[in-house]
């Protein structure tokens, strides 16, 4: 007989997690299945070992202001292998502290994957069978890979962390976040690095700043090739060639790493079994209370091919256990003005309207204000790159309905900012507010 619960949860990553803690904080029974490490992506193999990773590019960067400065006997290489550990140990502990916290919540964890027998019937690998009138789909997304010959032969942003030695020489193919991201982090560690962009860089981002970062960019010595179009990769002596339509033979390269986007984690779920309805692309469809078309069943996060950003699927799994277990009958995540950031180098932030966007829902109503500055730090080194601040507002009364910015600490920066503007700020409000001196951030309340 099949054991029942309030609510099973499919996916313990970051949607997943949030939505069992909050609906056992609410009192329900949880059952919360995953075959993969707790945490899922982002604590596995995204945010967290990327931001790290990131943190070491930044200490690197800072060993050649620090140079400059004056400082001496401060240069080396990371030591790769003792990062990677010392990384995972960090890992290790959130996961720990994870187990730790589901036991103490009284959720049931089972390390095994789920799939639909009915709309509120769940078999596990092993052959049980759990009930619950709610089902929460919460099974992330994994990295896209190509039909292309040779594609084996790189990797893709998963295997990133398990490589045992930074990379001589590197090709990245893609132009999103993942792509820019390591470009980025790569090159600061030391390495080499060509990015192969098939159309633009960061589609998402204000095109004016993401091309003050491509410039940035091209400045670190990092080979931007656009537009480029791979189809075949091969292997030549110790090294991997890569055919381009455009360019012919690019490399030789140590490593290839495909950043080519993720596709949804549904296959193996047998969804025909409940009757919820995917998009062409293979996401689960869900509507603004994250309601698929079959009552009871809920779906969040990258599976859902929505924001594919953790607070998102934290905040989507909270609002629904708010909602189904909570007594908060309006509780859904608002998916507007979510800010986020690419840990590119520099950084570059952007919450709300692109000017493109704007100009499109606005028309001439829309008013930029930028500003371009090298930032104190940089200066002092006789480092010549700009930051690069861009409010976009719109209307007599100048309603801010977008703030981009591009330089260092933008990372930190935008949050603050991204809470005002999802308030309704007004250029009059940054007028008025006093600067905080010496700071890269006076520079967003002293705009003319
Ligand atoms: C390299 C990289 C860097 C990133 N950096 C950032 C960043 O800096 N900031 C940010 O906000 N976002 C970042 N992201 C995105 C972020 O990691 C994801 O948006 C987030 O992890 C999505 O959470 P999720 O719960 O939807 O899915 P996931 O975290 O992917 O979790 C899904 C879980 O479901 C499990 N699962 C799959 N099938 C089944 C099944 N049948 N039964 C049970 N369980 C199953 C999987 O094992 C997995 O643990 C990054 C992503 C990558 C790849
Ligand atoms: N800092 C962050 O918050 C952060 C960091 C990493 C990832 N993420 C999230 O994870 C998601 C996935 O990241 P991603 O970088 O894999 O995807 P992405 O959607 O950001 O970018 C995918 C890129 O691959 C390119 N592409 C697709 N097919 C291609 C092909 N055949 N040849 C060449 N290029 C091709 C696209 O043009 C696009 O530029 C992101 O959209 C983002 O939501 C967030």
């Amino acid at each position: 007989m099949a054991e029942t619960f309030d609510l099973i949860v499919l996916g313990a990553g970051s949607g997943g997690l949030a939505a069992s803690f909050r609906a056992a904080r609410h009192g329900a029974r949880v059952a919360l299945l995953d075959p993969g490490p707790l945490g899922g992506t982002c604590v596995n193999v995204g945010c967290v070992p990327k931001k790290a990773l990131w943190f070491a590019a930044q200490l690197a960067q800072a060993q050649s202001l620090a140079e400059a400065y004056g400082f001496t006997g401060v240069h080396g290489p990371l030591d790769w292998e003792h990062f990677r550990l010392r990384r995972l140990g960090y890992i290790d502990g959130i996961k720990q502290r994870y187990e730790t916290r589901l036991a103490e919540a009284g959720v049931q964890l089972l390390r095994e994957a789920g799939r639909f027998v009915a709309a509120d019937t769940i078999a596990t690998t092993s052959g049980a069978e759990l009930r619950a009138p709610q089902i929460v789909i919460a099974t992330g997304a994994r990295p896209q890979r190509l039909d292309i010959p040779g594609f084996e032969l790189g990797v893709v942003s998963d295997d990133m962390f398990s490589l045992r030695e930074l990379p001589r020489r590197i090709a990245v193919v893609g132009a999103g976040y993942i792509a820019v991201e390591f470009a980025g982090l790569l090159r600061a560690l030391g390495s080499e690095v060509c990015l192969h962009v098939r159309e633009r860089l960061l589609r998402s981002f204000d095109e004016e700043q993401v091309t003050a970062l491509e410039e940035q960019m091209r400045g670190q010595g990092i080979r931007v090739m656009c537009p480029s179009r791979i189809r075949a990769a091969r292997r030549v002596d110790d090294a991997i060639v890569l055919e381009d339509e455009t360019h012919g033979d690019t490399g030789p390269y140590d490593a290839v790493l495909w950043a080519l986007g993720r596709v949804p984690n549904t296959e193996r779920l047998d969804l025909d079994a409940a009757g919820v309805q995917l998009d062409a692309k293979g996401h689960v469809l869900t509507d603004a209370w994250q309601n698929t078309n079959v009552p009871g069943i809920a779906a969040l996060g990258d599976v859902t091919g929505r924001l594919a950003l953790t607070p998102v699927a934290v905040a989507a799994g909270r609002r629904l256990a708010d909602r189904w277990f909570g007594g908060e009958p309006d509780a859904r995540l608002d998916y507007g003005n979510v800010p986020s950031v690419v840990f590119s180098e520099p950084p570059l932030a952007g919450v709300g309207l692109t000017e493109a966007q704007a100009r499109e829902q606005y028309g001439e109503q829309v008013q930029i204000h930028r500003s371009r500055f090298t930032p104190m730090q940089w200066a002092l080194a006789g480092h010549h790159g700009k930051s690069f601040m861009k409010l976009v507002c719109v209307g007599e009364d100048q309603r801010v309905v977008g703030i981009h910015i591009l330089g260092p600490g933008a990372d930190e920066m935008l949050q603050g900012f991204a809470v005002a503007l999802k308030m309704g700020l007004h250029k009059r409000d940054l007028d008025a507010t006093v600067a905080i001196h010496p700071s890269s951030a006076e520079e967003l309340v002293l705009m003319s």
